[in-house]
This record gives C-alpha cells, sequence and structure tokens, in this order.
C-alpha cells in the first residue's frame, strides 16, 4: 500500500494553504462582483429594475449550472489541477472583460459623463459575465474536491476540518467584498468627467481573481495530482445505458434477479466502474430531497425585505450571514460536535444534515412568527369588495356627513375619518392637506393650492424640519417620523398667524413596533442549519465519492442548490398565498415533510469507504496478488517520478 507524506505543517499538508488562500481569493471576487452588478445594469447601463433583475438571475442560474461540466472536464478529460488552472484564467479574463466594460471613458466622446455607445458596454459586460460564469460554476466542485485529495487516509479528522475551513474562507471572502465593493462603487472616478467609480468596484475582484490564480499555481509544486482514468463519465453513461437496456432485454420472469439493476451490466463492464457507479447513484439518490433546504436559505433575505423591518435593507443583511458563519462553524466544529460526541451520541453526517433542515425550518416558524406581530400593527386594508374613503374637515366647526343612504360620520373640525364601506369608491389619502387662503410652498414639495392635497412623500425615518412659505410670510415646524409610518398633516387657514402651532398631524398608519432585533433568531436558526447542513454534506459528498468522480459527486452537491434556486423562481411565478406568515409556514412544513423523508432514506444508507470497496473489488476480480502487485509496482514507479518531480517524500508500508 502507497502512502505520500508530503510537506506538513501541524499534521496538514502545506498545500492545503494554498487552496483556501485560492478560495478565499476567487469568492471575494465573485461576491464582490456580484455586489455591485445590478447597480451597475440600473445605474451604469440604465437599464430598468425588471431588466437588471432577470439578466442578474439569469447570471447567478449559469453560475449553478457550470459545476456539472468543470466536473466533467476535470474527472474525464484534465485533471482536477489543469481544470483549475484553465477555467481560472477563463474567469480572470471575465473579471476584467467585465472591469473593462464599466470604463465609461472609453465611448464618451462627446465628455458628458455618459457612455455614448452603451452596445459596446452591453456587449463587452455580457461576454465578460458569461465568462465569469463559465469559469467560476467551472471550478467550484474541483476546487474543494482537489482540496480533500490532498490529504491520506489516515487524516480523516483533518479532512473534516478542512472543509469546515474552506467554507470560513468563502465566507470570509464574501463578507470582506460585500462590504468593500460598493464603496469603491461610491467614490467618484473618470478620466474626462468624475463618475462613480464602477471600474475600481469590478477591478477590485478582477485583481482578486488573478492573486488567487497566481496563488494557486504557486502550490504546485506541493500537490498531489491525480490523473483521470481515460472519460470516465462517458464510460459511466455507456454502462448506465448497457444495463437499461439488458435488463428490459431480460424483464422476463424466467431470468433470475440481481441484486441491483446496475448489476445487468456485468456481462459488458467492468465490476470495478459498476460498484463505482452504484456509489455514486446512491448518494445521488439521496440528494433528490435536499433542494428543499436551499429553497428555503435562498428566501431567507427575503424574509426581511418583506417583513420591512429594517426599511427594506436586504443588502445589509447579506453580511449577516457570512459574520454567523464565521462564528458558528468554530463553535459548532470546537464545542458542540465534540460536546454531542461525548454524550456518547453518534451524530453521523446525514442525522446533521437532517437537524440542519429541521433548524431552517425553525428559521421560517420564527419568521412566520414575527410576520404575524408586524401585521398586528399594519392597518385594516379594505378587502377586494371594500374600498376606503377618507374625509378631511376643514370648517370650523364639526359635521355630520351622511354616505347614501344610511352611514353616517361625525367629523370634528380639522379631523380627519378613515371610513371603509362595501361598494363605495375610494379617495387617494394625502401627506398635506393645504386649509390655508392661497397656494402654500413647503420644503422639497410642489407648492399647493388651497384646499388642495399633496401626494404621499417617503421621507426618511427619524426627526424631520418642514418649512411652510407663502410670499413672505413663513413658518417651520419639525415631526418625528417612525418606520412604516403615515401621516397627514392638516394645515389650518392660520398656520402663520401662530407659528405652524395650528397644524394638526394624524397618524394614517402606526410604525413599525416590532424591534428589528426579532429578525436575529431567524438569522441565527437558518446559518445554524446551514453550518449542519451545507459543511456537512460538503464533507459527505467528497468522502462517499470513488476516487475518480470525486468532482462529478461535488458538482451533484452544488446541483441540489441550483434546483433549490429555480424552486424559489418557479414559486415566485405562481404567486403567494394572501397571508405572508402562513407562506412562511407552509414552506417551514414542506421542510419538516422532507427532512423526515431524508431521514428515512439516510436510514437505510450505509456510508462506505470508497477506497475499502474499491480494493475489494479488485481483490475479487482476481487482481491479487500478482496483478495487484504489477499495479503496485507500476503505481510506485510513477509516484518515484513525481517524488523526482515535486519534492514529495514517499514511504511505502
Ligand atoms: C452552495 C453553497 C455551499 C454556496 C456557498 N455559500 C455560502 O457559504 C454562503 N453562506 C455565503 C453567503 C454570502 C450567501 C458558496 O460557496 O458561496
Amino acid at each position: 500500500m502507497l502512502v505520500y507524506l508530503t510537506a506538513e505543517c501541524c499534521g496538514y499538508p502545506i498545500s492545503i494553504f494554498f487552496i483556501v488562500v485560492n478560495e478565499f481569493c476567487e469568492r471575494f471576487s465573485y461576491y464582490g462582483m456580484r455586489a455591485v452588478l445590478v447597480l451597475y445594469f440600473r445605474y451604469f447601463l440604465l437599464w430598468d429594475d425588471d431588466l437588471a433583475t432577470s439578466i442578474y438571475h439569469a447570471f447567478v442560474a449559469l453560475c449553478y449550472l457550470t459545476p456539472i461540466l468543470g466536473a466533467i472536464i476535470a474527472d474525464s478529460w484534465l485533471g482536477k489541477f489543469k481544470t483549475i488552472i484553465y477555467l481560472s484564467i477563463v474567469y480572470a479574463i471575465g473579471q476584467v472583460t467585465m472591469a473593462i466594460s464599466t470604463i465609461h471613458d472609453i465611448t464618451d466622446a462627446n465628455r458628458d459623463g455618459t457612455p455614448d455607445n452603451f452596445t459596446f458596454h452591453i456587449a463587452l459586460s455580457m461576454l465578460g459575465l458569461i465568462l465569469i460564469a463559465l469559469g467560476t460554476g467551472g471550478i467550484k466542485p474541483c476546487v474543494a474536491a482537489f482540496g480533500g485529495d490532498q490529504f491520506q487516509e489516515h487524516q480523516s479528522r483533518q479532512l473534516n476540518t478542512f472543509f469546515s475551513v474552506f467554507y470560513l474562507c468563502i465566507n470570509a471572502g464574501s463578507l470582506l467584498s460585500t462590504l468593500i465593493t460598493p464603496v469603491l462603487r461610491a467614490q467618484e472616478c473618470g478620466i474626462h468627467t468624475q463618475q462613480q467609480c464602477y471600474p475600481l468596484a469590478f477591478g477590485v475582484p478582477a485583481v482578486l481573481m488573478v492573486i488567487s490564480l497566481v496563488v494557486f499555481i504557486a502550490g504546485s509544486g506541493m500537490y498531489v495530482k491525480t490523473d483521470p482514468e481515460g472519460n470516465i463519465m462517458w464510460s459511466v453513461c455507456k454502462c448506465i445505458g448497457f444495463a437499461i437496456k439488458n435488463r428490459f432485454r431480460h424483464r422476463s420472469s424466467s431470468y433470475p434477479k440481481r441484486e441491483h439493476w446496475m448489476d445487468w451490466a456485468n456481462e459488458k463492464y467492468d465490476k470495478l466502474l459498476i460498484a463505482q457507479i452504484k456509489m455514486v447513484l446512491k448518494v445521488l439518490f439521496l440528494y433528490i430531497p435536499l433542494p428543499m433546504f436551499w429553497t428555503l436559505f435562498d428566501q431567507k433575505v427575503s424574509i426581511c425585505h418583506f417583513s420591512g423591518l429594517l426599511g427594506g435593507l436586504p443588502d445589509q443583511m447579506q453580511t449577516v450571514n457570512p459574520i454567523l458563519i464565521l462564528t458558528l462553524v468554530p463553535i459548532m466544529d470546537r464545542l458542540i460536535f465534540p460536546l454531542i460526541q461525548k454524550c456518547g451520541l453518534n451524530f453521523s453526517p446525514l442525522k446533521r444534515m437532517t437537524v440542519g433542515m429541521l433548524f431552517a425550518a425553525m428559521a421560517f416558524v420564527s419568521a412566520a412568527l414575527v410576520q404575524i406581530e408586524i401585521d398586528k400593527t399594519l392597518p385594516n386594508f379594505p378587502s377586494s369588495s371594500e374600498s376606503q374613503l377618507k374625509v378631511v374637515n376643514t370648517y370650523s366647526t364639526t359635521l355630520n356627513v351622511t354616505i347614501s343612504p344610511n352611514e353616517h360620520l361625525l367629523i370634528e373640525s380639522f379631523g380627519v375619518q378613515l371610513h371603509t364601506s362595501k361598494h363605495t369608491y375610494s379617495t387617494i389619502s394625502c401627506m398635506f392637506v393645504n386649509g390655508y387662503t392661497a397656494d402654500l410652498n413647503i420644503t422639497n414639495l410642489d407648492s399647493i393650492e388651497p384646499s388642495a392635497t399633496t401626494n404621499y412623500t417617503l421621507v426618511n425615518q427619524g426627526k424631520r424640519d418642514f418649512v411652510l412659505r407663502h410670499g413672505e410670510q413663513w413658518c417651520e415646524f419639525s415631526r418625528k417620523f417612525g418606520f412604516g409610518a403615515s401621516y397627514t398633516f392638516l394645515i389650518p387657514s392660520t398656520v402663520f398667524s401662530d407659528d405652524c402651532e395650528s397644524i394638526t398631524e394624524v397618524e394614517d398608519m402606526k410604525p413599525n413596533s416590532v424591534h428589528m432585533a426579532l429578525q436575529i433568531p431567524q438569522y441565527f436558526l437558518i446559518t445554524t442549519g446551514e453550518v449542519m447542513f451545507s459543511v456537512t454534506g460538503l464533507q459527505f459528498s467528497y468522502s462517499q465519492a470513488p476516487k475518480n468522480m470525486k468532482s462529478v459527486l461535488q458538482a451533484g452537491w452544488l446541483c441540489t442548490n441550483a434546483v433549490g434556486n429555480i424552486i424559489v423562481l418557479i414559486v415566485a411565478e405562481l404567486g403567494k398565498l394572501p397571508k405572508q406568515w402562513a407562506e412562511y409556514l407552509l414552506f417551514a412544513s414542506l421542510l419538516v415533510a422532507v427532512s423526515i423523508i431524508f431521514s428515512i432514506m439516510a436510514y437505510f444508507y450505509t456510508y462506505i469507504d470508497p477506497a475499502e470497496i474499491e480494493a475489494q473489488v479488485r481483490k475479487e476480480q482476481g487482481l491479487e496478488p500478482e496483478e495487484m502487485e504489477k499495479e503496485t509496482l507500476e503505481m510506485e514507479e510513477k509516484d518515484e517520478d513525481q517524488k523526482n518531480e515535486q519534492g514529495v517524500k514517499q514511504t511505502k508500508i
């Protein structure tokens, strides 16, 4: 048996350092670019909101689909090392192209600060995005699997830690870039005219991608590299096709049953290949329910968006997830999991993933509870069979209003009555009602004619000052505004004589009384779920894959995320339940149901050691002792060459 003793530090192969730094830089590059992409579409290319978000989602979807391509190239053709290098070059070219497309001066011949040839900028940025999607998705399954390849069999504990550190690097990179690139965009730069600095916001991620590639190449001499054994994916497809055909050819009950349907390929295909396909299919089957987790996970940013707790600032919430990941991964790894082990409980990977799903479901239950609290603070909106009428009394005494046939309202002088009745007509409520006898000018608003109203105007939360003017006369007043509130100001004819004192404030909608801190449990729960589910899934996909299909199984794992995202888009298209909290509960219940199904599937799953199974099949095939000896000798020679080439120490035990 051959064991590589690569250069080590604290029990870890040194080559791992280059891989995790590479991942950090790559994720910085990817998330940094994504953080300013919609802004670039909206304010540089001047696209409308719909087009900008559609192209953004199409780009993200493409990034999720390309891992399959990268995995096939790596496992069937180039090997992981070369695939990472070539696709990283494509990726870096894409980022540079994208950064160049944001330089407005290139086509700004008339020097007015806006590009003259939008087609050029659009074409260049679309080319950049396609290259980026190809690169980022393509290398994704290869980098994690290549990192795993650096460990030897006795380093299983270190291998698990590696995947946790790998996940930390993903989130550290994304956190920093999500904070930094929007700040870079806010700077001003340009040759002829100073504009928002998109070239810097996209240029820095491009530089980080180049650094990521350089770091990866720098570690080249230290990596354990395995070459693909021929076009494995093609062999897999042919073998599966033959098994299905052969099974149908022998469907009569006179033929004895075989243990597994893949055994119908025994007549033509190598037993080892069949065993490897069985391992992969078993895991892929287990993955079928998993997209539901990602469906909930990918909606979590929307939770705060819909609830409006942060006044709709989902961008900032993007940083909460990586911050929590950076805190929770070490806590789980160093404290919670060892503690559970000490208690004598077997918290196997599939159990962890099930618990992770339950945590995500709890996050949605928590979101539903918060939503119910928010709903309590909202006014009663008219239903589809009702409309709302608002009557403002600017007359000097109380008025009796009758709405035919028999509905009555009593409105005090300078009072407002909001009235909901079936099948009446609706009026639009207002922000300022001018009861003064002449036109009025109010800060930041158009002038209002007598007895007229303004539209609702959005103002920032906190204390705001208003100045009212008519010719030489003026007065000012201040009011404090709460998030989500809505007010109407009634201006009487005496407004200037009493220095704005007589302005009446009517609260149409109460401010949010639900504290934004209530969102923290949701984020905490979903991120705890992510750590248990996603980090474990990454480790599991590597450990259960046969040696020659490690990238393919990583791509299969990433596919669960892609399908989850597609479900999010379908759900968004299909429409929503009338009550937001009911929708959250529906998703939570679906995930609980899915986790029950998954736990049953997991119960019947037997953990394997692919290397052991492969050795056993070889033995059964009669490769031992002579042929295995021969294979071992061939490997020894190959390793000796590698050792001479890369300075890798090799020992035979
Ligand atoms: C499919 C995931 C393993 C993708 C992973 N995302 C994360 O780690 C998130 N916590 C990052 C956050 C910024 C959404 C990735 O590789 O980016």
